[in-house]
């Protein structure tokens, strides 16, 4: 396997995007979707319309408008090249390679230490496809194809699993005996039965899984997926 795939916590972290253009923006939005300390964008042009949408929108979002400089890597901790100049992008990637600071590059990916996948989210649910830069056109196509497969239904599913797991948990039951309920659960219809706004179904479908101890809080489980309002 080319990469080795993680999720990355962003929290706390200064990002560096050098080249704000379309491909550039892309990768902004993308960060600013997962709360990094801040975001730092650097471009010798006028931002363009989407950028100025961001910067009124995102207090951690800022654009400087010049070309990159060296001084532009001391604090950053996660780097994206994007310019369209090969010799700058280059460089770039030369000096977070000295440095040991992580970085994307987008015209020359094999120069870089990573790539980005294209991404569905639902809540907590990433799923993500790469091509390992063979074909970032494929990784497109393939996540279209998912994301009708694997609906908004998801988000409230994940959440759904994720409650019950800590309540279950916390009973403190054998592990042989848990993963045989989550095992259940995740493979069952409630998918289907969230999306069909099926809340009766999801009521006996959890009844007939899950132990009598934890019967009290089906109700108030199912009106989390099913919020009436
Ligand atoms: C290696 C990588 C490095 C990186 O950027 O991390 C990279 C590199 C390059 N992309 C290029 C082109 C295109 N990129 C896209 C789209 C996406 N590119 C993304 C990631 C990646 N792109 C990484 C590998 C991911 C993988 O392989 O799985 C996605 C998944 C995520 C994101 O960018 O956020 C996002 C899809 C988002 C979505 O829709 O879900 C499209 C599709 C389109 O626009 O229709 C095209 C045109 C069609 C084509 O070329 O296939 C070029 C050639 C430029 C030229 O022509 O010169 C290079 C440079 C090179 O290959 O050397
Ligand atoms: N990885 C990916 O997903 C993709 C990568 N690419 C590659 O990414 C690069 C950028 O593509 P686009 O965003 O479409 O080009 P673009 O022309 O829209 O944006 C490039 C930006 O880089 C800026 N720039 C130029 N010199 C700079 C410097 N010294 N310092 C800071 N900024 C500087 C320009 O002002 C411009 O705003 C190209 O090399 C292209 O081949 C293209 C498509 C997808």
């Amino acid at each position: 396997m080319r990469y080795y795939p993680l999720l990355l916590d962003l929290t706390g972290m200064q990002c560096l995007v050098v080249g704000a253009g379309e491909v550039g923006l892309r990768k902004i939005e993308g960060l600013l979707q997962c709360g990094p300390e801040m975001v730092t964008a650097v471009d010798p042009a006028p931002p363009s319309t989407g950028l100025t949408e961001l910067l009124a929108r995102q207090g951690n979002f800022s654009y400087e408008q010049r070309p990159f400089a060296e001084t532009d890597l001391d604090r950053a901790r996660l780097v994206f090249a994007c310019t369209s100049d090969r010799a700058v992008n280059d460089a770039i990637g030369r000096i977070c390679m000295e440095r040991g600071i992580l970085c994307n590059m987008t015209d020359a990916p094999e120069h870089g230490s990573f790539v980005l996948p294209a991404s569905i989210t639902r809540g907590d649910l990433t799923i993500s496809i790469s091509t390992s830069g063979a074909s970032p056109a494929l990784a497109r196509v393939i996540r279209r194809d998912l994301e009708t497969r694997y609906g908004p239904e998801y988000e409230a599913m994940t959440r759904l699993l994720a409650d019950i797991r800590t309540a279950l948990l916390a009973l403190g039951r054998s592990s042989g005996e848990n993963r045989e309920i989550f095992r259940r659960l995740a493979a069952s219809s409630l998918p289907d039965l969230i999306r069909n706004d099926d809340r009766h179904g999801c009521l006996e479908l959890l009844r007939s899984v899950l132990p009598t101890d934890l019967h009290t809080r089906i109700g108030e489980w199912c009106d989390d997926c099913f919020p009436t309002f």
